[in-house]
């Protein structure tokens, strides 16, 4: 198992962006946590799986779905040497990403207003997604993101093994109802 140290400033920046997010959320509507508690929860599931991950050598990460900011944002605060490309097609979603960003001086993030399939494509080298679709269609639609170095990061909920019948190269890590499923030498063939 690798083994990740989170920079020092990073639960008084998670503080910061939980307090923007409740404060965007109660006019704009873009995220069904509503309280302190529950964002919380979710900054601690985006990060939670970086502790499977071997992040160092990684430059490049997507984010498909970013919706109010899960996990990609987080990822990026968490990554600071890693540069995060957050996809959110939803205008309203994608402002708050924007303004989070620049609250927070995330330097090593861009917010892209498009669907992934839709957006010019790079090699990355972490694909992240979270409650958007299922396993097999993210993998279509972000395949040409992928290359055979590419690890896709994807947060599941109980179906995740009916999800991955037929793929190779997948790893689930269970913690209570979330399943993190990782995937190494992805085949988009
Ligand atoms: C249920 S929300 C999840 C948001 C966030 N990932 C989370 O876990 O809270 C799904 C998000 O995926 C976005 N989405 C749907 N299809 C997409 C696509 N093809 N490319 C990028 N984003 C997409 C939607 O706009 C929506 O904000």
């Amino acid at each position: 198992m690798a083994s990740y140290t989170l920079p020092a400033h990073f639960w008084d920046a998670a503080e910061q962006f939980a307090t923007l997010l409740l404060q965007y959320n109660q006019t704009h509507n873009i995220s069904g946590a509503k309280t302190k508690e529950a964002v919380m929860k979710n900054i601690e599931d985006s990060i939670y799986p970086l502790q499977f991950l071997h992040v160092t050598t990684m430059k490049r990460g997507i984010d498909v779905g970013t919706g109010a900011g899960f996990p990609g944002l987080l990822l990026a605060l968490a990554l600071p040497h890693m540069h995060f490309t957050l996809f959110e097609p939803i205008a309203k979603k994608s402002a708050f990403l924007h303004l989070a960003k620049s609250a927070l001086e995330l330097y090593n993030v861009d917010v892209c207003t498009n669907r992934v399939e839709k957006a010019p494509s790079f090699e990355a080298d972490l694909i992240s997604s979270r409650a958007v679709t299922n396993t097999k269609v993210l993998i279509k639609l972000c395949h040409n993101f992928i290359a055979p170095h590419t690890t896709l990061l994807f947060y599941k909920g109980e179906y995740v093994e009916e999800e991955i019948k037929g793929l190779s190269n997948c790893h689930v890590y269970q913690r209570d109802k979330r399943y993190y499923l990782i995937m190494e030498q992805v085949n988009v063939a």
